[in-house]
């Protein structure tokens, strides 16, 4: 009961709930060459875990290979209750919650910080693929934020593992989160597996998109998201999607978000990236914008250290389902049997005429069905700043007004031996929303007495407070 309290740490507060459990912040009661810092992530996985020992493994290998761009991992313990997984704690929060929250900075006013944000995430893949270890799971939610040692920079650390692999080819199809999954992880096509790799490279494409326009493109990666369709006919849809997308930014993603796994390269994403000018049409050149003045200062951008950014569990939901291994029942019967052929991005397309409103095999084709329903609709939904509940167990086409209904199986909240899942925390159910809806994010931010009960974490709370109460 009290193995936190002999480990020598106290827990502070609750920082957030995964599908797994919770993650909880804690102080080292005493302090060892070993455990230098003063503050600690802590998640602690409810028994039993399909996760906990493919997680920790992963984790063990990236302490033995250290990279700045991966969560730095510390230690796990179990007691009767609980798997524990100790973290160095990020303080500044996740991507996503910048994002969410409008105070990453904008395309316009700080690309150099974007680049640097991307490139970071791009060396942490890079390395955990040269390990042989691939994500399934790369999302804004999952870079979290902190400082470098000379408190000058903002580091990018990826975390949350419990759905990586090492599998070079995988067959756990709909693996991930909708909207990042790559077409071929999000369904079994052939049957001849998918590249975890190529799909964790598609993923960073996304992560791009949502850094500039804080959207995500596809609702999902199958053509009943009539975006994507029209994305599969011709990638230059982009611009009629994102209608400030830069040439220099179609360049990046014509590395990374090819339909065509062969095709896509992290070493050319990461070329691209590195030659861009602008990442969008409406701001001026980096050159012009990154003055002495208005050079990148991450205190600006972090305010103050003690403030806990990250993890306010009443975060507006961004839907981003992620499955590990959907039941057999679920969507797929719903979906096509097999993708349309997919076209590619084309090397030879010309890109040099206006990018702005293209003239697409897919527009054409597609100029009898009002384009609005799709789009409007859909980027409604997908606006990171302005998500639409939708909760997992109940049917889900807010995306398009012909897609058929995907329904999430009961049995993901039922019997998890047959089916491990992974579910991001903002994708509980109405219930468990209304139960989150109560707290605030100044609340969370100032109050070290955190009502645990109002943000939907009194279980895990009481318990861990109890054991720190009972020391
Ligand atoms: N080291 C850390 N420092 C600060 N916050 C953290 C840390 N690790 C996790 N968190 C917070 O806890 C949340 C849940 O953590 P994590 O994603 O590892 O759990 P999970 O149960 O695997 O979640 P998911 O539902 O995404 O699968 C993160 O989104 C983040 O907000």
């Amino acid at each position: 009961m009290k193995i936190l309290q002999k480990k020598g740490y106290k827990v502070e507060r609750p920082l957030n709930k995964g599908s797994y459990g919770t993650v909880v912040l804690a102080h080292r009661l005493f302090r060892t060459s070993r455990y230098k810092d003063a503050k600690y992530a802590i998640k602690c996985i409810r028994k039993p875990s399909p996760i906990f020992l493919d997680e920790v493994n992963i984790l063990r290998e990236f302490s033995r290979y250290r990279h700045r761009n991966i969560i730095h991992f510390v230690e796990s313990f179990e007691d009767h209750v609980y798997y524990y997984v100790v973290l160095e704690y990020c303080p500044f929060g996740d991507l996503y919650e910048c994002i969410l929250n409008d105070d990453f900075p904008n395309a316009k006013n700080q690309p150099e910080m974007i680049k640097d944000i991307f490139l970071q995430v791009i060396d942490g893949v890079s390395h955990m693929h040269s390990l042989g270890i691939y994500h399934r799971d790369l999302k804004p939610e999952n870079f979290l934020l902190s400082l470098s040692d000379d408190g000058n920079d903002l580091v990018v650390k990826i975390s949350d593992f419990g759905l990586a692999c090492r599998d070079t080819i995988s067959h756990d199809y709909g693996t991930g989160s909708d909207r990042y999954m790559a077409p071929e992880q999000f369904e079994d096509v052939d049957d001849m597996g998918y590249s975890p790799r190529a799909a964790d490279i598609w993923a960073i494409g996304i992560c791009l998109l949502n850094l500039i326009f804080a959207r995500n493109p596809f609702a999902y990666p199958n053509e009943r998201d009539p975006i994507f369709a029209d994305y599969v006919l011709d990638p230059m849809t982009l611009f009629d999607v994102f209608p400030t997308l830069s040439q220099d930014t179609y360049e990046v993603l014509r590395a990374c978000l090819c339909v065509t796994p062969e095709k896509r390269s992290l070493e050319k994403t990461r070329e691209a990236v590195i030659a861009v000018n602008n990442w969008t049409t409406d701001g001026e050149e980096l050159e012009s914008i990154v003055n002495e003045d208005d050079d990148f200062c991450p205190s600006n951008f972090l305010f103050d250290e003690n403030i806990v950014r990250c993890t306010q569990s009443d975060r507006e939901p961004l839907r981003t389902p992620s499955l590990l291994t959907p039941a057999a029942t679920t969507q797929r019967g719903l979906l096509p049997s097999k993708l349309q052929p997919l076209s590619d991005l084309d090397e030879n397309v010309s890109v040099t005429s206006s990018p702005q409103s293209p003239i697409s095999p897919a527009a054409v084709n597609t100029s009898d069905r009002s384009y609005d329903s799709g789009l409007g609709e859909s980027l409604k939904n997908m606006h990171i700043s302005k998500p639409t509940p939708m909760p997992v167990n109940t049917k889900r086409s807010p995306y398009s007004c012909s897609a058929p209904a995907i329904v999430f199986p009961n049995s993901i909240k039922g019997n998890k031996d047959h089916l491990k899942f992974g579910r991001s925390w903002c994708d509980m159910d109405e219930e468990e929303e209304d139960n989150l809806s109560i707290g605030s994010h100044d609340n969370f931010g100032t109050h070290d007495e955190l009502n645990a009960k109002d943000f939907g974490l009194a279980d895990d709370w009481n318990v861990l407070s109890q054991w720190n109460d009972n020391a």
